[in-house]
C-alpha cells in the first residue's frame, strides 16, 4: 500500500470544472472519505487517480512516483463502482478469483482458492460461489464486486458509493465489516459518498467538495467540531445545523452574519422563550422542533420528555459557531 498525493489537479469538461486544484494527501493506510453533493467531481477524482480521466494539469504521486502517464493497469489500483461490474457468464467463485488468475501473477490455484473463500466467507456470500453472477440480488452482486477489488494487493482502493445500492442493514453490517478489513489489511482506500454516517463512521479523514474544490480536509471529529465555511457545516450532522441570524442571541461577534448551533448545542430551561411545534419520538432519540421569533430550530430532548407541540421551552447557545456574510467561520 501506498500514499498518494494530488498536486493541483484539474479537470474541465467542456464548461464545467469538475476538479478545481485540488491538492490532497491520501497517507498509507488511511481511510479516505469523499463528501459533497452530487456533481462535486468526487467520482473524477477517483478516475483521475485510477488513470480513466486525465487531468488538464497537476499530478497525481503514488508512492512518491508520478504515474499521470501510466496506464490504468501499471497503476494498479483496484476500483470499486456505484454500479457492480461482475463477468455475467462467471460463477461467483471464478468472479472472485479472475484477478488473481492474471498471468503475471502466477498465484497457485489452491492459494486462489483459500483466498476466494476467506473473502466470501468475509462478505457472506459463500454460499452463493457455485451461482452465475447473473443469479444473483443487487447486493449479492454488490459484494462479490467489493470481494473481487479486496482480493487483490494494489496501492490503493477507490470506492464510488459501494454500498448505495444496498438495503440499510446490510449497508450498517458491510460499513463496519469494510473498516474492519481496511484496518487488518492497513490498506490505504478513497471512498467516495453521499452519506454522512459513512464518512463519519470509516474514515480517518475527510475531505468534503464543493464544486470541483477541496474545501477542508481534516479528521471526522475536526470537520464536524471545527467546519471552515457553513458549506462545510451543513455537510456534516443529523439533523442538521440550524443556521440563525447573529443577532437572534446576544453575544454574537463583531462581523458575524449568521450562528450555527447544532442540535446538541442548545441549551434548555434559561435563555429565549421558543415553542414547540413538533416532537418526534425516534427511539434512541427525541428531536424537538421548535419556533423562536418566526426561525424553526431543532434540539434533542430526553428520550421520556413530556414536552408537548404548542409548549413553551427556554432556550440558549451553548458552544455555537459564528459566520461571516460570505459564509466563512469566524469564531
Ligand atoms: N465525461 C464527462 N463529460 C462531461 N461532463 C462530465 C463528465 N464527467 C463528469 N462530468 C461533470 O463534471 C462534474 C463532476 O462530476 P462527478 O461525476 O465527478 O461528480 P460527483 O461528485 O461524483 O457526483 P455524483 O455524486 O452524482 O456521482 C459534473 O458537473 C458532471 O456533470
Amino acid at each position: 500500500m501506498s500514499e498518494v498525493k494530488l498536486g493541483g489537479l484539474s479537470k474541465t469538461f467542456d464548461d464545467t470544472v469538475a476538479v478545481d486544484d485540488v491538492t490532497m494527501t491520501i497517507p498509507n493506510g488511511a481511510f479516505v472519505t469523499l463528501l459533497g453533493p452530487t456533481g462535486a467531481g468526487k467520482t473524477t477524482i477517483l478516475r483521475l487517480i485510477a488513470g480513466l480521466e486525465r487531468p488538464d494539469q497537476g499530478d497525481v504521486t503514488i508512492g512518491g512516483r508520478s504515474v499521470v502517464n501510466d496506464t490504468p493497469a501499471q497503476r494498479n489500483v483496484a476500483m470499486v463502482f456505484q454500479q457492480y461490474s461482475l463477468y455475467p457468464h462467471l460463477t461467483v467463485r471464478d468472479n472472485l478469483a479472475f484477478p488473481l488468475r492474471s498471468p503475471l501473477l502466477k498465484t497457485p490455484e489452491e492459494e486462489i482458492d483459500r483466498k476466494v473463500l476467506e473473502v466470501a466467507e468475509v462478505l457472506r456470500i459463500s454460499h452463493k460461489l457455485g451461482n452465475k453472477a447473473t443469479n444473483l440480488s443487487g447486493g449479492e452482486m454488490q459484494r462479490v464486486s467489493i470481494g473481487r477489488a479486496l482480493l487483490r494487493d494494489p496501492s490503493i482502493y477507490l470506492m464510488d458509493e459501494p454500498l448505495s445500492s444496498l438495503d440499510a442493514k446490510l449497508r450498517s453490517d458491510l460499513r463496519i465489516e469494510l473498516k474492519r478489513i481496511q484496518e487488518n489489511l492497513g490498506a490505504t482506500l478513497l471512498y467516495v459518498t453521499h452519506d454522512q454516517i459513512e464518512a463519519m463512521t470509516m474514515a480517518t479523514h475527510v475531505g468534503v467538495l464543493d464544486n470541483g474544490r477541496l474545501v477542508q480536509f481534516g479528521t471526522p471529529r475536526e470537520i464536524y467540531e471545527n467546519p471552515v465555511n457553513l458549506y462545510v457545516a451543513g455537510r456534516l450532522g443529523q439533523p442538521r445545523i440550524n443556521v440563525l441570524p447573529a443577532d437572534l442571541f446576544a453575544g454574537a461577534p463583531t462581523g458575524a452574519k449568521s450562528i450555527g448551533l447544532r442540535p446538541e448545542h442548545i441549551a434548555q430551561g434559561e435563555g429565549k422563550a421558543s415553542r414547540v411545534k413538533r416532537v418526534e419520538h425516534l427511539g434512541d432519540q427525541t428531536r424537538l422542533h421548535l419556533s423562536l421569533d418566526g426561525h424553526d430550530i431543532v434540539t434533542l430532548s430526553e428520550h421520556h420528555t413530556t414536552i408537548e407541540p404548542g409548549d413553551t421551552v427556554a432556550i440558549q447557545p451553548r458552544n455555537p459557531l459564528f459566520f461571516d456574510a460570505s459564509g466563512a467561520r469566524i469564531a
